[in-house]
Protein backbone atom coordinates (compact mmCIF):
# COMPACT_ATOMS: atom_id res chain seq x y z
CA UNK A 1 0.00 0.00 0.00
CA UNK A 2 1.21 3.32 -1.17
CA UNK A 3 1.60 6.47 1.98
CA UNK A 4 -1.26 8.18 0.10
CA UNK A 5 -3.42 4.65 0.51
CA UNK A 6 -2.44 4.74 4.07
CA UNK A 7 -3.35 7.97 4.61
CA UNK A 8 -6.41 7.51 2.92
CA UNK A 9 -7.54 5.02 5.54
CA UNK A 10 -6.86 6.65 8.23
CA UNK A 11 -8.52 9.46 7.22
CA UNK A 12 -12.05 7.68 6.43
CA UNK A 13 -11.12 6.29 10.17
CA UNK A 14 -11.49 9.93 11.67
CA UNK A 15 -14.21 10.76 9.50
CA UNK A 16 -16.36 7.46 10.62
CA UNK A 17 -15.57 8.61 14.55
CA UNK A 18 -16.44 12.41 13.59
CA UNK A 19 -19.73 10.82 12.48
CA UNK A 20 -20.29 9.13 15.69
CA UNK A 21 -19.12 12.13 18.08
CA UNK A 22 -21.62 14.07 16.10
CA UNK A 23 -24.18 11.92 16.89
CA UNK A 24 -23.09 11.91 20.79
CA UNK A 25 -22.95 15.71 20.76
CA UNK A 26 -26.60 15.25 18.77
CA UNK A 27 -28.25 12.94 21.42
CA UNK A 28 -26.52 15.62 24.31
CA UNK A 29 -27.52 18.21 22.59
CA UNK A 30 -31.48 16.33 23.18
CA UNK A 31 -31.14 15.65 26.69
CA UNK A 32 -29.70 19.25 27.69
CA UNK A 33 -32.83 20.73 25.72
CA UNK A 34 -34.90 18.12 28.84
CA UNK A 35 -32.73 19.35 31.71
CA UNK A 36 -34.02 23.30 30.07
CA UNK A 37 -37.34 22.54 29.46
CA UNK A 38 -37.63 21.06 33.72
CA UNK A 39 -35.63 24.14 34.73
CA UNK A 40 -37.74 26.30 32.98
CA UNK A 41 -40.18 24.76 34.90
CA UNK A 42 -38.68 25.04 38.52
CA UNK A 43 -36.13 27.99 39.62
CA UNK A 44 -34.75 28.90 36.31
CA UNK A 45 -31.15 28.60 37.12
CA UNK A 46 -29.51 27.52 33.90
CA UNK A 47 -25.88 28.08 34.50
CA UNK A 48 -24.66 25.34 37.31
CA UNK A 49 -21.50 26.14 37.84
CA UNK A 50 -20.80 23.24 40.27
CA UNK A 51 -22.45 20.51 38.11
CA UNK A 52 -19.78 21.76 35.29
CA UNK A 53 -16.77 21.43 37.74
CA UNK A 54 -17.68 17.71 38.42
CA UNK A 55 -17.97 17.31 34.72
CA UNK A 56 -14.27 18.72 34.30
CA UNK A 57 -13.18 16.65 36.66
CA UNK A 58 -14.66 13.53 36.21
CA UNK A 59 -13.27 13.68 32.86
CA UNK A 60 -10.30 14.48 33.36
CA UNK A 61 -9.62 12.86 36.55
CA UNK A 62 -10.54 9.36 34.26
CA UNK A 63 -9.06 9.74 31.06
CA UNK A 64 -6.28 7.59 29.50
CA UNK A 65 -5.09 9.82 26.88
CA UNK A 66 -3.34 10.44 24.17
CA UNK A 67 -5.83 13.06 24.04
CA UNK A 68 -4.36 15.96 26.84
CA UNK A 69 -6.40 16.93 29.65
CA UNK A 70 -6.02 20.38 28.69
CA UNK A 71 -7.73 19.65 25.45
CA UNK A 72 -10.34 17.82 27.17
CA UNK A 73 -11.16 20.47 29.42
CA UNK A 74 -11.00 22.87 26.69
CA UNK A 75 -13.22 21.19 24.25
CA UNK A 76 -15.72 20.10 27.14
CA UNK A 77 -15.71 23.55 27.98
CA UNK A 78 -17.38 24.87 24.39
CA UNK A 79 -19.72 21.77 24.59
CA UNK A 80 -21.08 23.04 28.06
CA UNK A 81 -20.69 26.74 26.37
CA UNK A 82 -23.08 25.82 23.79
CA UNK A 83 -25.84 23.70 25.57
CA UNK A 84 -26.00 26.21 28.18
CA UNK A 85 -27.35 28.85 25.36
CA UNK A 86 -29.36 26.22 23.98
CA UNK A 87 -31.13 26.40 27.02
CA UNK A 88 -30.60 29.93 27.70
CA UNK A 89 -28.40 32.45 25.93
CA UNK A 90 -26.28 34.22 28.73
CA UNK A 91 -25.41 37.84 28.52
CA UNK A 92 -22.05 38.28 30.92
CA UNK A 93 -20.84 41.78 31.52
CA UNK A 94 -17.47 42.17 32.53
CA UNK A 95 -14.78 44.82 33.30
CA UNK A 96 -13.29 45.30 29.79
CA UNK A 97 -12.57 46.11 27.78
CA UNK A 98 -11.59 43.27 25.42
CA UNK A 99 -8.17 41.15 25.70
CA UNK A 100 -8.21 42.23 29.18
CA UNK A 101 -7.63 39.72 32.11
CA UNK A 102 -11.12 39.91 33.18
CA UNK A 103 -11.87 39.08 29.24
CA UNK A 104 -9.86 36.13 29.74
CA UNK A 105 -11.50 34.28 33.05
CA UNK A 106 -14.83 35.00 31.73
CA UNK A 107 -14.18 33.25 28.43
CA UNK A 108 -12.39 30.64 30.61
CA UNK A 109 -15.27 30.32 32.44
CA UNK A 110 -18.54 30.82 29.89
CA UNK A 111 -17.02 29.90 26.99
CA UNK A 112 -17.14 30.91 23.33
CA UNK A 113 -21.06 30.88 22.88
CA UNK A 114 -22.02 33.15 25.67
CA UNK A 115 -22.61 37.19 24.57
CA UNK A 116 -19.60 38.72 26.61
CA UNK A 117 -20.23 42.41 26.96
CA UNK A 118 -17.16 44.53 27.82
CA UNK A 119 -17.33 47.29 30.83
CA UNK A 120 -16.02 50.21 31.90
CA UNK A 121 -15.96 49.52 35.48
CA UNK A 122 -16.54 47.70 38.60
CA UNK A 123 -19.50 49.73 39.40
CA UNK A 124 -20.55 49.47 35.78
CA UNK A 125 -20.44 45.59 36.13
CA UNK A 126 -22.16 45.22 39.16
CA UNK A 127 -25.34 47.77 37.89
CA UNK A 128 -25.31 45.62 34.47
CA UNK A 129 -26.62 42.62 36.69
CA UNK A 130 -28.35 44.27 39.49
CA UNK A 131 -30.71 46.03 36.55
CA UNK A 132 -30.95 42.60 35.05
CA UNK A 133 -29.02 43.61 31.53
CA UNK A 134 -26.88 40.86 32.18
CA UNK A 135 -27.45 37.38 33.61
CA UNK A 136 -23.86 37.27 35.27
CA UNK A 137 -20.69 40.01 35.86
CA UNK A 138 -17.20 38.82 35.82
CA UNK A 139 -14.68 41.04 38.14
CA UNK A 140 -11.48 40.63 39.68
CA UNK A 141 -11.20 39.99 43.66
CA UNK A 142 -7.37 39.62 43.96
CA UNK A 143 -4.14 38.92 42.87
CA UNK A 144 -1.50 36.28 44.69
CA UNK A 145 1.09 39.30 44.33
CA UNK A 146 -0.58 42.36 44.87
CA UNK A 147 -3.67 41.77 47.06
CA UNK A 148 -7.29 42.19 46.91
CA UNK A 149 -8.90 44.79 44.54
CA UNK A 150 -10.34 47.35 47.07
CA UNK A 151 -13.02 48.22 44.62
CA UNK A 152 -14.47 44.89 44.45
CA UNK A 153 -14.85 44.52 47.95
CA UNK A 154 -16.07 48.08 48.76
CA UNK A 155 -19.47 47.48 45.99
CA UNK A 156 -20.44 44.25 48.26
CA UNK A 157 -21.45 46.81 51.01
CA UNK A 158 -24.48 48.15 48.95
CA UNK A 159 -25.49 45.64 46.54
CA UNK A 160 -27.47 42.68 46.90
CA UNK A 161 -25.76 40.67 44.24
CA UNK A 162 -24.22 36.83 45.28
CA UNK A 163 -21.70 35.51 44.50
CA UNK A 164 -21.99 32.28 42.03
CA UNK A 165 -18.56 31.62 40.85
CA UNK A 166 -15.10 32.20 41.34
CA UNK A 167 -12.05 31.39 38.74
CA UNK A 168 -8.20 31.61 39.03
CA UNK A 169 -6.45 32.53 36.19
CA UNK A 170 -2.72 32.25 35.89
CA UNK A 171 -1.76 35.90 34.62
CA UNK A 172 1.49 36.28 32.68
CA UNK A 173 2.39 39.88 31.79
CA UNK A 174 4.57 41.03 28.47
CA UNK A 175 6.52 43.90 27.60
CA UNK A 176 4.71 44.82 24.11
CA UNK A 177 5.51 47.27 21.44
CA UNK A 178 4.82 48.13 17.60
CA UNK A 179 8.41 47.63 16.88
CA UNK A 180 9.22 44.91 19.58
CA UNK A 181 12.65 47.18 20.01
CA UNK A 182 13.87 47.55 23.71
CA UNK A 183 15.92 50.48 22.70
CA UNK A 184 12.86 52.82 21.18
CA UNK A 185 10.98 52.70 24.24
CA UNK A 186 10.53 56.01 25.76
CA UNK A 187 7.54 55.22 28.35
CA UNK A 188 5.83 52.47 29.43
CA UNK A 189 2.16 52.22 29.67
CA UNK A 190 0.03 49.93 32.15
CA UNK A 191 -2.52 49.27 34.66
CA UNK A 192 -0.97 50.04 38.14
CA UNK A 193 -1.49 46.40 39.56
CA UNK A 194 0.62 44.78 36.49
CA UNK A 195 2.95 48.12 37.00
CA UNK A 196 3.36 46.09 40.53
CA UNK A 197 3.42 43.21 39.59
CA UNK A 198 6.47 43.76 37.14
CA UNK A 199 8.31 46.52 39.57
CA UNK A 200 11.33 44.92 40.12
CA UNK A 201 12.03 43.72 36.58
CA UNK A 202 11.18 47.21 35.67
CA UNK A 203 13.61 48.94 37.89
CA UNK A 204 16.23 46.17 36.69
CA UNK A 205 16.33 46.16 33.41
CA UNK A 206 14.79 50.07 32.22
CA UNK A 207 15.34 51.94 35.31
CA UNK A 208 14.77 55.07 33.97
CA UNK A 209 11.87 55.18 31.38
CA UNK A 210 8.68 56.75 33.00
CA UNK A 211 5.73 54.47 33.91
CA UNK A 212 2.36 55.87 33.34
CA UNK A 213 -1.26 54.12 34.33
CA UNK A 214 -4.05 53.85 32.27
CA UNK A 215 -7.79 51.68 33.52
CA UNK A 216 -6.67 48.32 31.81
CA UNK A 217 -3.70 46.44 30.30
CA UNK A 218 -5.80 46.58 26.72
CA UNK A 219 -6.70 50.08 26.93
CA UNK A 220 -2.37 50.38 27.33
CA UNK A 221 -1.96 47.94 24.30
CA UNK A 222 -4.51 50.18 22.53
CA UNK A 223 -2.68 53.37 23.10
CA UNK A 224 0.87 51.95 22.02
CA UNK A 225 -0.48 50.89 18.82
CA UNK A 226 -0.36 54.12 17.80
CA UNK A 227 2.80 55.23 19.60
CA UNK A 228 5.98 53.57 18.23
CA UNK A 229 8.14 54.85 21.23
CA UNK A 230 5.78 53.57 24.17
CA UNK A 231 5.07 50.06 25.52
CA UNK A 232 2.59 48.39 27.60
CA UNK A 233 2.60 45.55 30.06
CA UNK A 234 -0.59 43.39 28.74
CA UNK A 235 -1.86 39.50 28.13
CA UNK A 236 -0.38 37.97 25.28
CA UNK A 237 -4.29 38.33 23.91
CA UNK A 238 -3.71 41.87 23.92
CA UNK A 239 -0.63 41.82 21.77
CA UNK A 240 -2.53 39.89 19.27
CA UNK A 241 -6.17 42.38 19.39
CA UNK A 242 -3.30 45.37 18.36
CA UNK A 243 -1.04 44.02 16.51
CA UNK A 244 2.10 43.95 18.96
CA UNK A 245 5.21 42.42 19.11
CA UNK A 246 6.25 40.86 22.63
CA UNK A 247 9.99 42.96 23.26
CA UNK A 248 10.06 40.56 26.21
CA UNK A 249 7.61 37.86 27.50
CA UNK A 250 7.05 36.92 31.13
CA UNK A 251 8.22 40.05 33.08
CA UNK A 252 6.44 39.36 35.93
CA UNK A 253 8.58 39.48 39.27
CA UNK A 254 6.67 36.23 40.82
CA UNK A 255 6.29 33.46 38.27
CA UNK A 256 3.26 31.98 40.08
CA UNK A 257 0.87 34.64 39.54
CA UNK A 258 -2.87 34.40 39.84
CA UNK A 259 -5.73 36.66 39.61
CA UNK A 260 -8.92 35.41 41.47
CA UNK A 261 -11.86 36.74 39.30
CA UNK A 262 -15.82 36.43 41.20
CA UNK A 263 -18.87 35.74 39.07
CA UNK A 264 -21.90 37.68 40.52
CA UNK A 265 -25.20 37.22 39.67
CA UNK A 266 -29.07 37.42 41.52
CA UNK A 267 -29.25 33.77 42.69
CA UNK A 268 -27.28 31.91 44.83
CA UNK A 269 -26.48 28.06 43.49
CA UNK A 270 -27.48 25.02 45.70
CA UNK A 271 -24.65 23.18 47.40
CA UNK A 272 -22.21 21.27 45.13
CA UNK A 273 -20.32 19.00 47.28
CA UNK A 274 -17.03 21.15 46.98
CA UNK A 275 -17.92 24.81 48.06
CA UNK A 276 -16.70 27.90 49.73
CA UNK A 277 -18.60 30.73 51.11
CA UNK A 278 -18.03 33.94 51.51
CA UNK A 279 -19.48 36.43 54.29
CA UNK A 280 -19.65 40.21 55.29
CA UNK A 281 -19.86 42.04 58.49
CA UNK A 282 -19.06 45.00 60.76
CA UNK A 283 -18.65 43.97 64.17
CA UNK A 284 -19.49 46.15 67.67
CA UNK A 285 -16.91 47.78 69.62
CA UNK A 286 -16.55 45.28 72.54
CA UNK A 287 -13.78 44.26 74.17
CA UNK A 288 -12.01 40.53 72.83
CA UNK A 289 -14.14 40.66 69.91
CA UNK A 290 -11.98 39.99 67.62
CA UNK A 291 -11.20 36.77 69.29
CA UNK A 292 -14.92 36.01 69.98
CA UNK A 293 -15.59 36.55 66.23
CA UNK A 294 -13.57 33.55 65.43
CA UNK A 295 -14.50 31.48 67.60
CA UNK A 296 -17.84 29.71 66.26
CA UNK A 297 -15.61 29.05 63.35
CA UNK A 298 -12.42 27.42 65.00
CA UNK A 299 -14.81 25.45 67.72
CA UNK A 300 -16.50 23.94 64.94
CA UNK A 301 -13.71 23.16 62.84
CA UNK A 302 -14.52 25.23 59.90
CA UNK A 303 -11.54 26.24 57.40
CA UNK A 304 -11.00 30.03 57.10
CA UNK A 305 -9.37 30.29 54.01
CA UNK A 306 -9.26 34.20 53.71
CA UNK A 307 -9.76 37.33 56.15
CA UNK A 308 -9.85 40.95 54.78
CA UNK A 309 -11.01 44.28 56.56
CA UNK A 310 -12.00 47.51 54.86
CA UNK A 311 -12.81 50.82 56.67
CA UNK A 312 -16.12 51.51 56.94
CA UNK A 313 -17.07 54.76 54.25
CA UNK A 314 -19.85 55.59 56.70
CA UNK A 315 -17.61 56.09 59.70
CA UNK A 316 -13.91 56.55 60.98
CA UNK A 317 -12.44 53.66 62.84
CA UNK A 318 -14.79 51.31 61.74
CA UNK A 319 -14.25 48.02 59.82
CA UNK A 320 -16.07 45.42 57.37
CA UNK A 321 -14.59 42.19 57.41
CA UNK A 322 -14.57 39.68 54.93
CA UNK A 323 -14.34 36.17 55.08
CA UNK A 324 -14.01 33.03 53.21
CA UNK A 325 -14.09 29.48 54.86
CA UNK A 326 -14.84 25.89 53.58
CA UNK A 327 -18.16 24.42 53.21
CA UNK A 328 -21.71 25.73 52.18
CA UNK A 329 -23.70 28.57 53.60
CA UNK A 330 -27.10 25.81 54.03
CA UNK A 331 -24.54 23.26 55.76
CA UNK A 332 -25.74 22.92 59.75
CA UNK A 333 -22.24 23.78 61.32
CA UNK A 334 -21.35 26.93 59.30
CA UNK A 335 -25.20 28.42 59.23
CA UNK A 336 -24.72 27.38 63.27
CA UNK A 337 -21.66 29.70 63.45
CA UNK A 338 -22.95 32.34 61.47
CA UNK A 339 -26.10 32.28 63.59
CA UNK A 340 -23.72 32.63 66.73
CA UNK A 341 -21.30 35.42 65.15
CA UNK A 342 -24.25 37.46 64.25
CA UNK A 343 -25.58 39.43 67.66
CA UNK A 344 -21.89 40.42 67.68
CA UNK A 345 -22.62 41.94 64.52
CA UNK A 346 -24.26 45.84 63.39
CA UNK A 347 -24.65 43.63 60.20
CA UNK A 348 -23.78 40.71 58.49
CA UNK A 349 -24.38 39.37 54.71
CA UNK A 350 -23.90 36.17 52.92
CA UNK A 351 -22.06 36.86 49.90
CA UNK A 352 -22.78 33.36 48.58
CA UNK A 353 -21.96 29.86 48.49
CA UNK A 354 -20.01 28.72 45.42
CA UNK A 355 -18.08 25.86 43.87
CA UNK A 356 -14.14 26.24 45.07
CA UNK A 357 -11.60 26.87 42.04
CA UNK A 358 -9.36 25.19 40.86
CA UNK A 359 -6.35 26.71 39.20
CA UNK A 360 -7.33 26.75 35.52
CA UNK A 361 -6.13 27.44 32.08
CA UNK A 362 -2.78 29.66 31.56
CA UNK A 363 -3.26 33.13 30.14
CA UNK A 364 -0.31 31.66 27.13
CA UNK A 365 -3.00 28.89 26.38
CA UNK A 366 -5.37 31.49 25.91
CA UNK A 367 -3.85 33.48 24.42
O1 LIG B 1 -26.80 19.70 34.11
C1 LIG B 1 -27.33 20.79 33.89
O2 LIG B 1 -27.91 21.42 34.80
C2 LIG B 1 -27.29 21.38 32.54
O3 LIG B 1 -27.93 22.39 32.33
C3 LIG B 1 -26.43 20.76 31.50
C4 LIG B 1 -25.06 21.43 31.42
C5 LIG B 1 -24.21 20.52 30.45
O4 LIG B 1 -24.10 20.85 29.29
O5 LIG B 1 -23.75 19.49 30.93
C6 LIG B 1 -25.19 22.80 30.86
C7 LIG B 1 -25.15 23.92 31.66
C8 LIG B 1 -24.98 23.88 33.10
O6 LIG B 1 -24.24 24.97 33.59
C9 LIG B 1 -24.42 22.59 33.55
C10 LIG B 1 -24.42 21.48 32.76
Amino acid sequence: MTTADKLQKLREQIDRIDDQLLDLLNQRAGIVLDVGHLKERDDGLFYVPSREKKIYERLTGSNPGPFPNDAVRKVFREIISASLNMEMPLQVAFLGPQSTFTHQAAMQQFGLSASLVPLKSIPAVFEEVERGRAHYGVIPVENSTEGVVNHTLDMFINSELKIIAEIMLEISHHLLSKSGRLEQITKIISHPQPLAQCRHWLETNLPDIPLVDVSSTAAAAQMVAEDESAAAIASSAAAVQYGLQVVKARIEDNPHNFTRFLVVGKKSPGKGGDDKTSIMFSIKDEPGILYRMLEPFSKRQINLTKIESRPMKQKAWEYVFFLDLMGHCDDEQIAAAIEELRPHCHFLKILGSYPQAHIGATQTELG
